[in-house]
């Protein structure tokens, strides 16, 4: 016999139908519920009583449930995990909200079963205990907060687009987004570039092709989308995905369904997409760049990840975690003045520069304690030797030597680099491999 108190539940719904049979439904589920028709009827008892969820429809007749969020925040009350009900038209208020703290949102028309099998869950899992989990993404306020908004957002397999400047950890998020949805178990995390893609090869990388689809397709290949099926996948630099890409793409999200080039038969698509770019596509769209139709369709939930000069606080928690893992042996560790240099310093190129500085610094000092000296001597590691009687072994020294430098002013972010130097990214990418300079 179950001897524990029943859950009890506050419900906020105006319309008094769909109020009872849900209060209904929730007492023959073993819960208590308390139904309330206004927000204002309900206001006192939130915070008050010990609710185990919030269910809320998000248009009331004396405010919306975004109000109501919004007063109760301010109050400094207790808000139990809250779940809205929202129309269509109000799903981006849900996910607004969502990223203000909420549990967890359903649109209507929804099935009774989904709507408790999701109360149950967000009653489970209260947001406090999310709260204390072992940060991941930094430290910070934001990316604590941006922690919490990828995990409820992974439930929900909406798509995704993350933003931010190069090097922010952008694919990071993507994959602690892909860990913390409860469907991954096993499934595929698929990440790809798309400003690395030849232009003439990227329909055949994307939606796979049929054997004889083309001179030299001797066999047939299933596309990124097809192996991401049941997982994640990561569309990076979607800023440079070309325009006729682009429509094919939307079509894809639509009808979530592929066909491989060659191919007649729609493959259906179970996946989490997620999209990133350091680009502005919304300059993009209005300078005709982009197509505004998919700029929407990718942009159902926007995480904007902050540079690192913005967040200070990071930084010498990841500078531990990337000496941690770079040379787990020696005990490394940075002398007060080395600290001192890297919280200083701009990092335009963001945790991926961080991470190069603190793998060079590993390397130029002997000692476990890094000092601030190292820091500066890695500027001037290696350079070109004009002493070099071979010509072509010091013009190769200087091309190196500009393109790594150029690469690092730009986060190593591939296109700008390119278009600085006046060269091809296919041709970048080959110089860097002629040179042995990795991404990073
Ligand atoms: N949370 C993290 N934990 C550990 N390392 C991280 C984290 N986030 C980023 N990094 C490191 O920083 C580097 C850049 O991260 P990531 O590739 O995710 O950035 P990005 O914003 O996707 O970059 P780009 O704009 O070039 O695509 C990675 O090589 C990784 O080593």
């Amino acid at each position: 016999m179950n001897t524990e108190a029943p859950l009890k539940l506050c419900l906020l719904e105006d319309d008094p139908i769909m109020g009872e049979s849900l209060c209904d439904r929730f007492e023959l589920e073993g819960f208590r519920c308390d139904w309330y028709k206004t927000a204002h009827a309900a206001q006192p008892y939130i915070g008050n009583t010990d609710y185990a969820a919030l269910i809320s429809d998000i248009q009331l007749p004396d405010m919306s449930g975004a109000e109501l969020y919004t007063q109760l925040q301010q109050e400094g009350r207790t808000i139990p995990p809250t779940l809205f009900i929202t129309g269509f038209g109000s799903i981006s208020d849900a996910v607004e909200l969502l990223k203000r703290g909420a549990a967890d949102y359903i649109t209507k028309p929804f099935d009774l079963d989904t709507l408790v099998e999701k109360v149950r869950s967000v009653c489970r899992r209260p947001l406090r205990e999310e709260r204390t989990d072992e940060p991941t993404l930094g430290i910070s306020a934001a990316m604590r907060s941006l922690e919490q908004t990828l995990c409820r957002v992974s439930e929900h397999g909406s798509t995704v687009l993350i933003t931010g400047e190069s090097g922010v950890g952008k694919e990071h998020a993507a994959r602690f987004l892909h860990h913390c949805a409860a469907r991954t178990g096993k499934s595929p995390f698929i990440a790809v570039n798309c400003g690395a893609i030849p232009e003439g090869l990227m329909e055949a990388e994307l939606f796979g092709y049929e054997k004889g689809a083309f001179s030299g397709a001797i066999r047939t290949r299933r596309g990124v989308f097809e192996q991401a099926d049941g997982g994640t996948l990561f569309l990076d630099e979607i800023g440079d995905m070309p325009p006729n890409m682009q429509v094919r793409l939307l079509r894809v999200i639509q009808e979530r369904q592929v066909v491989r080039v060659g191919g007649e038969t729609p493959l259906p698509l179970d996946l989490q997409l997620v999209c990133a770019t350091h680009r502005d596509l919304k300059q993009m769209v209005g300078e005709g760049t982009f197509r505004e139709d998919l700029y929407y369709r990718i942009n159902v939930v926007h995480i904007k990840i902050p540079p690192l000069r913005e967040r200070r606080e990071d930084i010498l928690w990841f500078t531990r975690l990337f000496l941690n893992e770079i040379d787990p042996e020696n005990e490394r560790h940075l002398l007060p003045s080395a600290e001192q240099r890297l919280l200083q310093q701009p990092w335009p190129g963001n945790l991926r520069e961080l991470r190069h500085s603190i793998e060079r610094a590993c390397v130029l000092s002997a000692e476990p304690a890094i000092s601030a000296a190292t820091f500066d001597a890695e500027t001037d590691h290696n350079p070109p030797t004009l002493d070099d009687p071979d010509l072509r072994e010091r013009i190769s020294l200087y091309e190196r030597q500009i393109i790594l430098e150029s690469l690092r002013r730009h986060g190593f972010q591939m296109s700008e680099t390119a278009s600085e130097l006046g060269i091809s990214r296919k041709n970048l990418w080959e110089k860097m491999k002629k040179f042995g300079i990795e991404k990073g």
